[in-house]
């Protein structure tokens, strides 16, 4: 397992844009690879603040958002169009103002969808999902992610993945429906470790003081029970996007 790239911004405004130009860059460099790139949206401030510099970009359109295939790496199991709900944030943030192919978004289902409110029934479709869309490169059936994005919590937690939960735990499924978070709503969907493994590369952005011992925990090698960003690496890169705030805690080499 390669060591964990680290890069400090001074502040957020610029880990945002730093970050959206990077992401550009990777879409555009998975497009020539590929033909069609992959990316794994996630919520939160910094995550939907990274999209809303990538709309802002002078460089978006270098992107053929026609040919990305956007999926999540959590979702908050809300109705539709709940401003809460990551894919609502990201719709906002970019989706509906780049020309992406709908038959390409594959958002988690809401809470009044064809599931009603059961999290695990729809946390089980998009297991399926994923599996359909796999290509087999790896040997767990989700697509070829080109890269994952997440954030982390100030427990720790990444994607919907909390500390000391069955869920952090699991090694089997790829996508479970999560119940009672300490970070409302307390119903959600969510990627697991298996699953973010299985990305080409894992980035993971945050900011602030509060951030800081998490963020040295996950670098210093805590268990991922204990700190689930621990846990979220990529198959060729795991890539660390703070701001100084975020890095604060984490010890420099004597
Ligand atoms: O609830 C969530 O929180 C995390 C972290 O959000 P942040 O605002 O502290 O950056 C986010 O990554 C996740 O997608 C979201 O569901």
């Amino acid at each position: 397992m390669s060591a964990a790239d680290v890069v400090v911004h001074d502040g957020s405004e610029v880990l945002a844009a730093a970050a959206a130009a990077r992401l550009i860059t990777r879409l555009v460099d998975a497009q020539a690879a590929h033909g069609v790139a992959s990316v794994v949206l996630t919520g939160g401030r910094t995550g939907i603040g990274v999209l809303e510099q990538v709309r802002a970009s002078a460089a978006r359109d270098a992107v053929n958002w026609s040919k990305v295939e956007f999926y999540w790496g959590d979702e908050r199991f809300l109705p539709d169009g709940d401003p809460e709900r990551n894919e609502t944030q990201a719709r906002e943030a970019l989706l509906d103002h780049v020309d992406v192919d709908p038959e390409r978004v594959h958002p988690m289902a809401p809470s009044d969808g064809k599931f009603g409110d059961d999290a695990d029934a729809a946390a089980a479709h998009y297991a399926e999902v994923l599996a359909t869309m796999a290509q087999h490169a790896t040997n767990i059936a989700v697509p070829r992610f080109d890269v994952l994005l997440l954030g982390v919590g100030e427990e720790g937690h990444t994607a919907s993945l909390f500390p000391d939960t069955p869920y952090v735990r699991e090694a089997e499924r790829t996508v479970v429906g999560v119940h009672d978070c300490p970070k409302p709503p307390p119903t959600r969907i969510s990627l697991t470790l298996p699953a973010i493994r299985a990305a080409s590369e894992v980035w993971l952005m945050t900011t602030g003081a509060a951030k800081a011992e998490p963020v040295a925990a996950a670098l210093g090698g805590a268990d991922p029970v204990d700190i689930p960003a621990a846990g979220a690496r990529g198959r060729d890169r795991t890539l660390w996007l703070l701001d100084r705030s975020a890095a604060g805690a984490i010890p420099t080499p004597a």
